[in-house]
């Protein structure tokens, strides 16, 4: 048994936390940094990271290093994550140097992942185990992962989305698409500037699916102003938009999502499908909190669709929880 400061990370694409046993989540940040083009020094990481995209002079660039659920800039996410584990650090005082348990996205091949693995060790980790994202999502939402039954978790982050089939500790089936939150935000991009021809950023397409986005029939009353670059006139405009046409913005990208779940039940052996119909499926992940998004799913497979608690925490809280069986990932290492 191992003390009560270990530490779980929960490397996301859009968002990095991190979890101390026995305390919770200590750091909920953006996976932002902002580098200086010329040095690549780092100027800001996290939230205040966050406030500089799209507002950034020349020299300066703020970029999410694992957009797309790959590590496109690799030592930027590496110093990104010792930050992150060094800020943890200074919450607590540690009797010893702390158990690591980091979840990194799947798309990251297997040299990205031991690097992801040596920088915490860097980062003073007295060792430091992978852990698949899903999985970890499917132990935060307390689902009986450990026991010879089927659960099924789909975890909708920022850059992908992962459907898992899990039995005894393991991976049944599962399927990983690179279509998630980033993609819908895309989509009211695009379909802002088709109907409106008004350019607007990423982060209102993101704030505009958080309050009126929907995947179900919805609301014409519900309405949002948002505010963008005219592409006729150069000049800045505000237009009102309809949840009607938001849910119309995102339907090809909720189908997308609904479809990677259909196809893994396709390929779920039958007793744990039976599973699954008893205990439903569980969403995590911010994606999960798209409106509607339950109903829509529930809908169109004839399963019952939960979202866990909390479920942008899920993950976090998942690779603390995974600390308990520490042993199991020795193992597997
Ligand atoms: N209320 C909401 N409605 C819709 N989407 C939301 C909501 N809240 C957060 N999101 C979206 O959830 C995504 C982030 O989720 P999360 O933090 O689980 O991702 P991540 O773990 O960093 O990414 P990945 O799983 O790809 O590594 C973002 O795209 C964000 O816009």
């Amino acid at each position: 048994m191992f003390g009560t400061k270990d530490i779980g990370i929960d490397l996301g694409t859009a968002n990095t936390l991190v979890y101390i046993k026995g305390k919770g989540i200590v750091v909920r940040e953006p996976s932002v940094v902002a580098l200086r083009q010329d040095t690549k020094d780092i100027v800001a990481v996290g939230n205040e990271a966050r406030n500089m995209i799209g507002r950034t002079p020349g020299n300066i660039v703020a970029l999410r290093p694992m957009k797309d659920g790959v590590i496109a800039d690799f030592e930027t996410t590496s110093t990104m994550m010792k930050y992150y584990m060094n800020q943890a650090l200074k919450t607590g005082s540690f009797s010893r140097k702390p158990y690591v348990m980091v979840c990194v996205p799947s798309g990251i091949t297997s040299v990205e992942r031991r690097a992801v693995i040596d920088a915490a060790r860097q980062a003073g980790a007295k060792d430091a185990f992978p852990i698949e994202e899903p999985f970890a999502a499917a132990i935060g939402a307390g689902l009986p992962v450990w026991e010879p039954t089927g659960s099924m978790v789909v975890d909708i982050g920022g850059g992908t989305t992962e459907v898992a089939v899990i039995s005894l500790g393991g991976i049944v089936t599962s399927q990983s698409i690179r279509v998630a939150g980033d993609e819908m935000d895309d989509a009211i991009v695009s379909y802002i500037r088709k109907q409106y021809n008004l350019m607007i950023g990423e982060r209102t397409a993101e704030a505009v699916k958080m309050e009126i986005g929907s995947a179900v029939a919805a609301d014409t009353d519900v309405t949002m102003e948002i505010r963008g670059r005219d592409l006729l006139t150069g000049l800045p405009k505000t237009i009102e938009i309809t949840q009607r046409e938001i849910q119309i913005a995102l339907a090809d990208t909720v189908a997308n999502i609904i479809e990677s779940v259909k196809s893994t039940l396709e390929h779920t052996p039958p007793e744990l499908s039976a599973d699954i119909m008893d205990r439903g499926i569980v969403l995590t992940g911010g994606g999960a909190l798209l409106q509607g998004l339950d109903q829509l799913m529930t809908a169109e497979t004839s399963m019952p669709v939960h979202i866990a608690e909390e479920p942008l925490d899920c993950v976090a809280i998942g690779t603390g929880k995974a600390l308990d069986n520490i042993d199991y990932f020795k193992k597997q290492k």
